[in-house]
């Protein structure tokens, strides 16, 4: 159990993360979004110990019963290792490119869990296994620029794994990828985090890749939580101003227009998840949907022809 009180980080005279309180359970999935520079990295970095040498951290943060504000870097390493572990969104920069990734993973193992060299290959292959690396052992031996940016973040997510974390914090962790390789990595953290009872900090600035794979959100703004909430309850009926902007804020296809001003016809793309401004009204559940489109009572039969809703319960 992971445990923010008034946590707050000085930068020079600001502040970036301003008297946070928070609580996250082993299994708590939570998205965590708002604009640009209002404190969601620093506030992720804050709870693994990573926040610059500048930074000035207060308040309370509480690792099972452990304090970790104002505790030293060893500390936080044992921490680090065990607890809490992050995912960064530029994967290529996150991987040294003169390591084979296979020796990337390895190297926790040995180092932290005290596995022989042998143990770790195992332990290391089966961890590429589980986060759908295909072919683990061809690709164990291979450089970060012999692989693919989706196949780099699923590396990055296997070595936070390493350690066996009670707590992932993912910042913005598809960003640098394109947009089905994205859907595929939030699925997989969001089953990750279900399958091992991992607690999963999801930060993004993709309100439809919090919808699927969290179900608390906050929102921040100027270093604060002005709101939180069950992710479906937050995206389809927001309170504060500042979430309600963010809302409007998103793409919407009917605003995508031609040259002459006519609406844009979007391309269907079978499977694709759709944006959150195309799901039917009704569906009030953001989340993996299983039921199709096409049997969802809460579609009306205009929209149902070929499209796959993925992202909604049907309302019943
Ligand atoms: N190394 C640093 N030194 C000084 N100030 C910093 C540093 N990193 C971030 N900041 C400041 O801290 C504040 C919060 O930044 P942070 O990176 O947490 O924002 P963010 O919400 O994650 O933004 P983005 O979505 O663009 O990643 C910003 O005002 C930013 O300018």
């Amino acid at each position: 159990m992971i445990k923010a009180s008034k946590l707050s980080v000085s930068l020079g005279a600001g502040q970036a993360v301003r008297d946070v309180s928070l609580l996250v359970r082993p299994g708590d999935r939570i998205g965590v979004v708002g604009e640009s520079g209002c404190g969601k990295t620093m506030l992720g970095l804050a709870m693994i110990g990573m926040t610059p040498a500048a930074a000035k951290v207060s308040g309370s943060l509480r690792l099972d019963n452990a304090e970790m504000v104002g505790a030293d870097e060893k500390s936080w390493q044992v921490q680090r290792a065990r607890r809490v572990a992050m995912v960064f969104q530029e994967p290529m920069a996150a991987l040294n490119p003169i390591k084979r990734v296979g020796d990337t993973v390895m190297e926790p193992l040995i180092i932290h869990m005290g596995l022989s060299r042998a143990q770790a290959r195992e332990c290391a292959l089966s961890l590429f296994e589980e986060v759908g690396i295909p072919d683990p052992e061809a690709r164990f031996r291979q450089f970060p620029h012999e692989i693919s940016g989706g196949q780099r973040q699923r590396v990055l997510i296997a070595l936070a794994l390493t350690c066996d974390p009670g707590l992932l914090i993912a910042d913005e962790p598809t960003t640098a990828l394109d947009a089905n390789v994205a859907l595929r990595i939030t699925e997989l953290l969001a089953r990750l985090a279900r399958d091992r009872t991992m607690a999963l900090l999801f930060i993004s600035h993709d309100l439809a890749a919090v919808a699927r794979s969290t179900e608390d959100m906050l929102v921040m703004y100027g270093g604060d939580i002005v709101e939180r909430g069950k992710t479906a309850a937050v995206l389809s009926d927001p309170r504060h101003p500042y979430t309600q902007g963010l809302l409007s804020a998103r793409p919407r296809p009917e605003n995508v227009r031609e040259t002459d001003g006519r609406r844009k016809r979007l391309p269907t793309i079978p499977g694709a998840v759709p944006p959150l401004a195309d799901l039917p009204a009704g569906c009030r559940f953001a989340g993996r949907c299983p039921v199709e489109m096409s049997q969802c009572a809460t579609v009306r039969p205009a929209e149902r022809e070929g499209t796959i809703c993925h992202q909604l319960e049907a309302a019943t």
